[in-house]
């Protein structure tokens, strides 16, 4: 891995900014109580008054402003020397953008106003700043990076090879960035490729891959063609990593020095997204990275707070099938999502809900290519109202509707937690998060109450009495799922099943 020195400061800005500069605006609107409220309901969607549209044309009154604004939006912001002020709406933006960009925007996305995140990674991006950026999930962040990156890169490059390069740990995130690009990108012209097939095609091993502006791909793929030397990221300026803190750990971490290694150009900017940084990761970012700044919406690693998040204690093992299946008698509101520990456990809750004539798929990563699309569109479309995952879905995808998130084995780690559970309440939507757990689950069980808690949810005294796993137990968690009993029905429920049947 290259290191470049890093000079990041150990507390936040207070009067960091610079960039956009201070405006004549004396009047300081921005302060406004009615702007509060909003912000308190809906963390990502904007808000109606007029005032939220007049106050983002004009500049900050002064450095204070600018940190008032940043503390009311729980921007938070460490290292760096020069930070660009935060965006208080679109419109000074769409103002700079190439006109094609300007209308696929208004035409595509509607927002009225940036998300946190968004105020301040957009200006940094366009800075070229080397950016670790952490915010909830739901929050918008791929905007934040896809809208500036666009813009950066001006008009199409036919022979000049790749400028962009965005790495994402599984296909299906990969190709929801691919979505966003290509739509913002409409009419421009763009070329845009999408590394993600197991094996090469023609295409783009050949004098055509030099075409290409944009590259979204996932890792191994990715290395594959840079040890085969038919990728050329010499051109790459803006390389970046959604769902960094994933990308980073040991698993990937290989991987992520080829291709960091394979990025040589003078100019490179490294920026890193994730709903989750944990400190190490972001020790190890910094180390990578050249005086990079760091923002942080809201509390580090919490999940939102748009989410009702439960415990619910099931005994044992055939206490979670006895359980779910209560849930689904009761009448549940679909779309919902299931996450279990394991493709085999994943096949196994498949058939016993299957079985019970429940509307349901189950995604992982043995299912065909082909096949994980369509059950990722027809999830997404409404058509399958019960969606069983492993781990695979956990991160990044962006299922707008989703109502529950149940974690029917308890989650290996707080960032598994805070991922899958983000799979509902985004966008300012609420929704659901249940987590069964069981005897043996209890002493991990401090972790997830801690971040409930932390995300405004209520949790019984009891638990908030519990002890902490020590680190030796949260790291054999993370290294090895739990060793659980088989999902099946205990025999009284098929002879109880059959009788119905017939
Ligand atoms: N300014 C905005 N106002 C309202 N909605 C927005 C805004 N920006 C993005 N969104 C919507 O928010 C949803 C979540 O966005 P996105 O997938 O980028 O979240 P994320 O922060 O990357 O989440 P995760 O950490 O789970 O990957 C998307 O449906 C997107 O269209």
């Amino acid at each position: 891995m290259d290191f470049f020195g890093s000079k990041a400061s150990k507390r936040p800005h207070s009067t960091d900014a610079l960039g956009s500069g201070a405006s004549d605006n004396e009047n300081g609107e921005d302060e406004s109580e009615e702007e509060d409220d909003d912000e308190d309901n809906a963390s990502t969607s904007g808000s109606d008054s007029e005032d939220d549209h007049q106050e983002g044309e004009e500049g900050f009154v002064d450095e204070a402003a600018v940190t008032q604004f940043r503390t009311r939006h729980r921007i938070h912001l460490y290292g760096g020397e020069r930070v660009a002020h935060p965006i208080r709406s679109f419109r000074p933006l769409l103002d700079l953008l190439a006109p094609a960009l300007r209308r696929n925007f208004a035409a595509q996305s509607g927002f009225r106003r940036p998300t946190p995140i968004q105020m301040q990674a957009i200006p940094l991006v366009l800075a070229d700043t080397d950016l670790v950026a952490c915010a909830p999930t739901g929050s918008g962040k791929t905007l934040a990076y896809v809208l500036p990156l666009l813009h950066k890169l001006g008009t199409p490059n036919p022979m000049g090879g790749y400028r962009v390069c965005i790495v994402t740990p599984t296909r299906e995130l990969a190709t929801q960035v691919h979505e966003l690009f290509s739509v913002l990108a409409t009419g421009m012209e763009f070329r845009i490729n999408h590394m993600v097939k197991s094996r090469p095609t023609e295409s783009d091993t050949t004098e055509e891959a030099h075409t290409f502006d944009i590259l979204i791909a996932t890792p191994m793929r990715l290395v594959t063609e840079i040890k085969n030397k038919t990728i050329d990221l010499s051109q790459v300026q803006h390389l970046v990593l959604d769902e960094a803190d994933q990308l980073l750990e040991l698993g990937y971490l290989e991987q992520m020095d080829t291709i960091i290694a394979a990025c040589p150009h003078a100019q490179l900017r490294k920026q890193l997204f994730s709903a989750t940084i944990p400190p190490p990761i972001e020790e190890l970012a910094q180390s990578i990275m050249r005086d990079p700044v760091r923002i942080f919406i809201g509390d580090r690693n919490a999940a939102t707070d748009t989410i009702d998040q439960k415990l619910v204690f099931v005994g044992t093992e055939e206490g979670k099938l006895i359980e779910i299946r209560q849930m689904i008698q009761r009448g549940f509101r679909p779309p919902v999502l299931i996450f279990v520990q394991s493709i085999e456990r994943s096949r196994e809750l498949f058939h016993e809900l299957q079985y019970d004539g429940v509307n349901v798929e189950v995604i992982h990563s043995e299912r065909p290519k082909a096949q994980r699309d369509t059950i990722v569109a027809n999830f997404r479309a409404g058509h399958v109202w019960v969606l069983i995952a492993t781990e695979l879905m956990a991160r990044g995808i962006d299922f707008k509707g989703v109502n529950a998130v149940i974690n029917y084995d308890f989650p290996q780690t707080v960032q598994s937690y805070i991922h899958r559970v983000g799979r509902t309440g985004r966008a300012g939507r609420r929704g659901e998060a249940i987590t069964y757990f069981t005897k043996s689950d209890a002493p991990f069980l401090r972790l997830v109450v801690n971040i409930i808690r932390d995300s405004g949810g209520e949790v019984p005294e009891w638990m908030l009495e519990l002890k902490a796993p020590n680190s030796k137990l949260v790291r054999n968690l993370k290294q090895m799922p739990r060793c659980r009993l088989p999902i099946k029905t205990d025999p009284g429920y098929m002879k109880f099943k059959t009788r119905q049947i017939e």
